[in-house]
């Protein structure tokens, strides 16, 4: 051993620069998302989602986790796509079951998140931060389904953030709720030999950055895509064998 210093290794104060810039890239996000016209972010709100209804990746796909957007917190609406997924079982002829629906809630700060099936937006109830989540057993005081429990695996995930690239970068709120669910669900479908879920983000314009600009930690886990008002932008190689 020598001690001169490993250049792919991360070392602590390295580590807290990192969360201090993504810090620093929250804020800065946050206030041009405060800023955009109304008009502006419910024409992108609508180009998104149709754009989402339209493709392929999503009407084929048989199980789903969403967010259930929030609208003070200037997130990608989602509930087109959710009340459309709700209301329509699924036409292709195969299944008359409808694609199932998984969505998130958080128990405190600490815990982790978990996924719940939902059936119904009359499911939700807002939480402490004014998201809507599920409660955990359903109004006939039947537990619901959590997602890491299920049978099937999930093909697609639709995920909130503040910023993005097109590397697939994801920069979220800085709980890393998404991120360790992620790892864990990769991990859960590595040992059932799953297909891995397409992992697709929501972006208004103002959220794609440049390269470079978004500050990347070990427990980040990439995207695969990012739909935005111009159309998707496939990132890793499983989404462009999915767009074209
Ligand atoms: N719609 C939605 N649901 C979600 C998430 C999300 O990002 N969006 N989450 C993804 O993790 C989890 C909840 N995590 C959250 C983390 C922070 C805040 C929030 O209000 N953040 C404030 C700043 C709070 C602070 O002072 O630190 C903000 O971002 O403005 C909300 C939800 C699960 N459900
Ligand atoms: N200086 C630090 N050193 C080590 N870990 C940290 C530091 N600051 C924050 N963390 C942890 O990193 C995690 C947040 O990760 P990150 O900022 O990448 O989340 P995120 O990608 O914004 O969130 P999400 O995945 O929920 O969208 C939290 O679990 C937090 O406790």
């Amino acid at each position: 051993m020598n001690n001169r210093k490993d250049p792919t290794t991360t070392t602590t104060g390295d580590l807290d620069a990192l969360f201090k810039q993504k810090r620093a890239l929250r804020s800065r996000v946050r206030k041009d998302l405060k800023n955009m016209d109304p008009t502006l972010r419910s024409q992108e709100d609508n180009m998104i989602q149709n754009i989402i209804l339209e493709a392929p990746w999503f009407k084929s796909c048989k199980r789903l986790c969403a967010y259930i957007s929030c609208s003070a917190l200037r997130e990608v609406d989602t509930t087109t796509v959710l009340l459309e997924i709700l209301q329509n079982p699924s036409k292709d002829g195969h299944s008359l079951m409808g694609k199932k629906l998984y969505v998130p809630r958080v128990e405190d700060r600490n815990s982790n998140m978990r996924m719940f099936n939902i059936a119904s937006i009359d499911d939700l109830i807002a939480n402490s931060m004014n998201i809507l989540e599920p409660a955990p057993i359903d109004a006939e005081g039947n537990e619901r389904e959590d997602v890491m429990l299920a049978n099937d695996p999930v093909d697609l995930f639709l995920l909130p953030g503040l910023a993005f690239d097109k590397s697939g970068r994801r920069l979220g709120r800085g709980g890393g709720y998404y991120d360790t669910l992620l790892m864990k669900y990769q991990e859960l479908a590595k040992e059932r030999k799953w297909k891995q879920p397409l992992l697709v983000a929501l972006s208004y314009t103002v959220q794609i950055m440049d390269e470079g600009v978004i500050p990347v930690t070990p427990s980040d886990v990439l995207i695969d895509a990012l739909v935005t008002p111009s159309g998707v932008i496939p990132i890793s190689p499983a989404a462009m064998e999915m767009c074209h």
